[in-house]
């Protein structure tokens, strides 16, 4: 028999920032404090590594060349159709869509999550903003900041909604704009959580990457 205490060290989930373009280091700094082991990811090797993904705000249509050129736009799809968990934030969201409204022409798509987004929906009142939303299964308010933010024009049934904005109280009240959902293992948010120092969404991505790690 062996005496002594044995003692369970959880593992900390390896998530991956897609590194090519965009704020990945702000991303990293949240996930690490979020509990995960944050790991840059530029190539399949490394893709290979990570039980979750990260694809940080940037430019949608610069990521997506980037993906293209850099031999790991079907390789992520394939990841992602087996149940990888990713979190896209602002252009991340974008290149997630299914569909793309106000993309450019060469925009190329993940299509892992089942909405239609517009690009630079909030751009013609103003380019950036911040204000305070409530997001499902984080408590308390988030302050978000929304910069040439997409938002979510439709969403397919199995798509939950975890935030929305009121775009323009005085044009119309009703006008409640999607910008946060999450369908299965697959997150996004039209804003930036990586730009407040808050972890609470990165916590909630790294649990969903607990679980299935
Ligand atoms: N802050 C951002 O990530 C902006 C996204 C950018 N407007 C795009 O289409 O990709």
């Amino acid at each position: 028999m062996i005496a002594g205490k044995v003692t369970y060290v959880p593992q900390r989930p390896v998530v991956g920032v897609l590194a090519l373009q965009g704020d990945v280091r702000e991303h990293a700094a949240l996930l690490e404090r979020a509990g995960a082991r944050a790991l840059a990811v530029r190539r399949v090797s490394e893709l290979a590594e990570v039980d979750g993904l990260v694809l940080p705000g940037g430019e949608s249509t610069t990521m997506s060349r980037l993906l293209d050129s850099f031999a790991l736009l079907e390789p992520l799809r394939h990841r992602i159709r087996d149940g990888l968990p990713v979190f896209g934030s602002c252009a991340g969201m974008v290149l997630l869509a299914r569909q793309v409204l106000d993309g450019r022409p060469d925009q190329r798509q993940l299509d892992a999550l089942d909405v239609v987004v517009r690009r630079n929906a909030f751009g013609r009142q103003v380019d950036s903003f911040e204000t305070e939303l409530e997001v499902a299964g984080v408590e308390g308010r988030v302050q978000a900041v929304f910069i040439r933010a997409p938002w979510v024009e439709k969403v397919g049934h199995d798509v939950q909604v975890l935030a929305t904005v009121v775009d323009d109280p005085l044009a119309d009240p009703a006008a409640d704009r999607i910008v946060a959902v999450r369908q299965g293992r697959v997150f996004a948010t039209a804003f930036h959580p990586e730009l407040t120092g808050d972890e609470r969404i990165h916590r909630l991505f790294v649990r969903t990457v607990s679980e299935v790690a």
